[in-house]
Formats: structure tokens, C-alpha cells, sequence
């Protein structure tokens, strides 16, 4: 069991950079959408996003369409969040 957690510890640890690494980029899109005035949603992106994602196992591709969505959901927050500052 403990080898098991010490996986997921390691596996934790690289989806939070990689989930840093992707909101560096998120600051850059909002930047570059609050100068052009475009809003932070675009739903033409979001559904090209899930027609492009592949995952064999159907049940896994259901919960990774959840957990994309909820990556998106995140990104929005903060996309408004750093529009409205300053
Ligand atoms: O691609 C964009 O326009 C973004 O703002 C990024 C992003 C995302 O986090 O993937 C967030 C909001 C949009 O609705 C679509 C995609």
C-alpha cells in the first residue's frame, strides 16, 4: 500500500507543476484577451478541446472529460480574477 502512495505522492507532485506551469500560460491568455477586450470564455476552443481528446477506455475518457472541465473551470477564475485587478 505504502509504495502505492509514494507513486501517487510522485504523480501529485508532477500534475501540480505541470498544473502551475499551465496557469503561467493562463496569465499570458488573459493578459492578451483583457488588451483585445475579448471575454475569457470561448466555447469554440473548449469544444475543439474535448473533440481532440482520445482515451481508449470510455469510462476513463468520461472522467477525464470531468476532470479537464474542472481544469478549464479553474482557469476561468483565474483569468477574471487577474482581469480584475488593476
Ligand atoms: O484558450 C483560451 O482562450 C483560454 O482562455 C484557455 C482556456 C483553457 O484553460 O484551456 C480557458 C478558457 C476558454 O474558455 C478556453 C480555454
Amino acid at each position: 500500500m505504502e509504495k502505492y502512495r509514494k507513486k501517487l505522492d510522485t504523480i501529485d507532485q508532477k500534475m501540480k507543476e505541470l498544473f502551475l506551469e499551465r496557469m503561467e500560460v493562463v496569465i499570458e491568455i488573459a493578459k492578451y484577451k483583457k488588451q483585445h477586450n475579448l471575454p475569457v470564455e470561448d466555447q469554440s476552443r473548449e469544444n475543439q478541446m474535448f473533440q481532440e481528446l482520445f482515451v481508449n477506455d470510455p469510462i476513463l475518457k468520461d472522467l477525464y472529460t470531468k476532470f479537464l472541465l474542472e481544469i478549464i473551470a479553474v482557469s476561468k477564475i483565474y483569468q477574471e480574477t487577474l482581469m480584475k485587478e488593476e
